[in-house]
C-alpha cells in the first residue's frame, strides 16, 4: 500500500492525473492536495470522488504548517507535484504570486519530503533507505523552461535552460531545486517537461478554452501579435497517461520531455477550432472567423516551442493515443456538454481583468 500525494489535483492537468492514478492504482491511496485557488475545482473530479482509494485534502503548498498536517496524517511514499500558478499572462502582471507558489511552494514540499523520508536514524547524511524507488518526488514541469526556438529545431532533455517569462523562470527554478535536492540529499526524483495541453476542464484563460468560450458567446477571439507564434499541443489525457507510466516505470534522476509532435501556429489553430465549432454548431463554414481580433502582443512572447519526446517513446514506448483532430473534437464536445461548468468558472471577472491588460489594442 503506497500513499501518493498529488498536489494541484483539482486543477486542469492535475485532475486528469488524479483520475489516472485512482483508476490504475487500486492498492494505493491517492491524496489530492489542493488549495482550490481560482483554477482548482473539485467538480473536475465528481466521477471518482467516492472511490475508496481517493481522498481530498485542502492545503496550500505556500503554507508549510498546512502541508505538515497532511504529511503527518498520511506519511506519503511519493509526491506527484503539479500545484503551480500556470498562466503566463498572469505571471507578467503578478510575478510574485508565481515565485511564491512555484518556487517557495516546491521548496516547502521538498523540505517536508526530505524530513519525512529520512526519519530512519540508520540513514544519516540524507541518504534514502534501501531501494530508492521506495520514495519518489515526481515534479511535473513545462517545456517553457527551455526558452524559445526559432523556426527550426526541438527541445531535448539536455537543452540548456533559458526561461523568458516570470512563469517559465519560476518553473525552471523549481526544476533546479528538485535536481539540487537529488544531488545534495539523495532525494529520488523524476522531472517531466510537457508542451501545451488541451482538453476537458481546461480553464478558459488559455487560448483553446478561451476561444471555445468566446465562440459560444459571440465574443472576440484575441490573437496576440501577428498570430504566427507556434506551440506544440498534446491532449491532456495523453499527458496524464505519460506521467503515470513514467511514475511507475522510469528510473529516478531522469528527465523526460513529453509532447505531441503536433505544432500549430496560433492563428491556424484558432481557424481549425472555428472550423470544427462552426460545423458542430450548425453555422455556415467560416462563420466565426469574423470574431478573430488581432490584439497587442504578449510582452516577451516566446516565438516557438517544439519538443522531442523520443526518449520517452524509445525507453517506455509512450506515444500520444489521440490525434489532434480527434482531441479537439472531444474537447469541444465536452465544453458543449458542460456549459454550466463554463458558466461557473467564468463567473469571476478574470476575463474583464485581462481585457483591460491586453485586448482591444489591434495592430
Ligand atoms: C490566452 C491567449 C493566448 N494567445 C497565444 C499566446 C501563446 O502563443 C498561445 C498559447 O497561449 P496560452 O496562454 O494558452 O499558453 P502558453 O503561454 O503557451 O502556456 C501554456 O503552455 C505551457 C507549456 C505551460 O507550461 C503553461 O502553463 C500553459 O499556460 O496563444 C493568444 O494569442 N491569445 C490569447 O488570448
Amino acid at each position: 500500500m503506497k500513499n501518493i500525494i498529488i498536489t494541484g489535483g483539482a486543477g486542469f492537468i492535475g485532475s486528469h492525473v488524479v483520475r489516472e492514478f485512482v483508476k490504475n492504482n487500486p492498492n494505493s491511496k491517492i491524496i489530492n492536495l489542493d488549495a482550490l485557488t481560482y483554477a482548482g475545482n473539485l467538480e473536475n473530479l465528481t466521477d471518482i470522488e467516492n472511490e475508496p482509494n481517493y481522498v481530498f485534502e485542502k492545503a496550500d503548498i505556500t503554507k508549510p504548517e498546512e502541508l505538515r498536517k497532511v504529511f503527518e496524517k498520511y506519511n506519503p511514499d511519493a509526491i506527484v507535484h503539479l500545484a503551480a500558478e500556470s498562466h503566463v499572462d498572469r505571471s507578467i502582471t503578478d510575478p510574485n504570486a508565481f515565485i511564491n507558489t512555484n518556487v517557495n511552494g516546491t521548496a516547502n514540499l521538498l523540505n517536508l519530503a526530505k524530513e519525512f523520508w529520512t526519519l530512519n536514524p540508520d540513514h544519516q547524511h540524507g541518504n534514502f533507505p534501501g531501494n530508492e524507488r521506495d520514495f519518489l518526488f515526481y515534479h511535473v514541469s513545462t517545456d517553457e523552461v527551455y526558452g524559445s526556438l526559432g523556426e527550426t529545431g526541438f527541445f531535448l532533455e539536455d537543452t540548456a535552460y533559458d526561461p523568458k517569462s516570470p512563469y517559465s523562470a519560476s518553473k525552471a527554478a523549481s526544476d533546479h531545486l528538485v535536481r539540487a535536492y537529488g544531488n545534495t540529499y539523495g532525494m529520488p526524483f523524476i522531472i517531466s517537461n510537457c508542451s501545451n495541453n488541451y482538453g476537458p476542464n481546461h480553464f478558459p484563460e488559455k487560448l483553446i478554452p478561451l476561444c471555445i468560450s468566446n465562440i459560444l458567446n459571440g465574443k472576440p477571439l484575441p490573437i496576440y501579435g501577428d498570430g504566427k507564434y507556434t506551440r506544440d499541443w498534446l491532449y491532456v489525457v495523453d499527458h496524464a497517461k505519460a506521467i503515470h507510466q513514467i511514475f511507475n516505470e522510469a528510473k529516478t534522476g531522469e528527465t523526460y520531455n513529453i509532447g505531441g509532435w503536433n505544432e500549430w501556429k496560433n492563428i491556424d489553430l484558432v481557424k481549425e477550432l472555428i472550423k470544427q465549432m462552426d460545423a458542430k454548431l450548425g453555422n455556415p463554414a467560416g462563420f466565426s472567423e469574423a470574431l478573430i481580433t488581432y490584439v497587442k502582443d504578449r510582452p516577451g512572447h516566446d516565438l516557438r516551442y517544439a519538443i522531442d519526446a523520443t526518449k520517452l517513446n524509445k525507453e517506455l514506448g509512450w506515444k500520444p493515443s489521440v490525434t489532434f483532430e480527434e482531441g479537439l473534437g472531444k474537447t469541444i464536445d465536452w465544453f458543449l456538454e458542460n456549459k454550466e461548468w463554463l458558466d461557473n468558472v467564468t463567473s469571476g471577472n478574470y476575463q474583464d481583468y485581462y481585457a483591460s491588460q491586453y485586448a482591444n489594442d489591434s495592430n
